[in-house]
């Protein structure tokens, strides 16, 4: 790396660093989304850069914090399977964002995914927080883009929160940096 860069960097981190003391802003978030829809190896790619195939189904839910541009962002990674979805709507209260993962390229899955979400969503101790729906893995062939998805989870009928959509991929890091972006814009200033 030339020594111009280097320095650059190091400006960068620094200007980071103190604007992290003086705007300090925070935000929960919530995970959810059926199992295997990559939301544990989401969270491992925002919170190390790196993809791992080895993830383990969550029991639970598991805990994460991360800082990115003076921003704490605490995200509660949800279990998707069966058993584990009565646990979504207590630990979606009161977080300033709710980020349904689904796998874009398990077509046989979709409807169901359409299902859980509405139903999470027509609980009114979750009434109007902003929703941010993520089809991961559009590296896998015959995965549902942005429009597809929008029609088939049925997201223009939750016209009582802001929606926002992106077509992701963990594996190939495929937008994860406007994910990312879209997240710290919603922290509490
Ligand atoms: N091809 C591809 N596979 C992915 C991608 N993201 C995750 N996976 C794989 O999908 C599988 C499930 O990922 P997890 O992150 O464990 O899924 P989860 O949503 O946390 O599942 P639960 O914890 O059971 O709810 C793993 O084998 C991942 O390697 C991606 O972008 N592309
Ligand atoms: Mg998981």
């Amino acid at each position: 790396m030339p020594p111009t860069s280097g320095i650059l960097a190091w400006f960068t981190s620094w200007l980071d660093w103190l604007r992290s003391l003086f705007f300090k802003r925070e935000m929960e978030l919530s995970l959810v989304g059926l199992n295997k829809g990559g939301k544990s190896t989401l969270v491992q790619v925002l919170t190390t850069g790196q993809y791992t195939e080895d993830t383990i189904p969550t029991v639970g839910f598991n805990m994460r914090k991360m800082t990115k541009g003076g921003v704490t962002i605490k995200m509660w990674d949800l279990g998707g399977q069966q058993r584990f979805r009565n646990l979504w709507e207590r630990y979606c209260r009161g977080v300033q964002a709710i980020v349904f993962v689904v796998d874009a390229a398990d077509l046989d899955n979709v409807p169901m995914a359409q299902r859980e979400l509405h139903s999470l969503l027509e609980k009114p101790s979750l009434k109007s927080i902003p929703l941010l729906v993520l089809g991961n893995k559009n590296d896998l062939p015959g995965a549902l883009g942005v429009q597809q998805l929008t029609d088939a989870l049925n997201l223009k009928a939750l016209t009582d929160r802001e929606v926002c959509i992106y077509s992701i991929s963990c594996k190939r890091q495929n937008n994860i940096d406007v994910t990312l972006e879209w997240l710290t814009k919603h922290a509490k200033s």
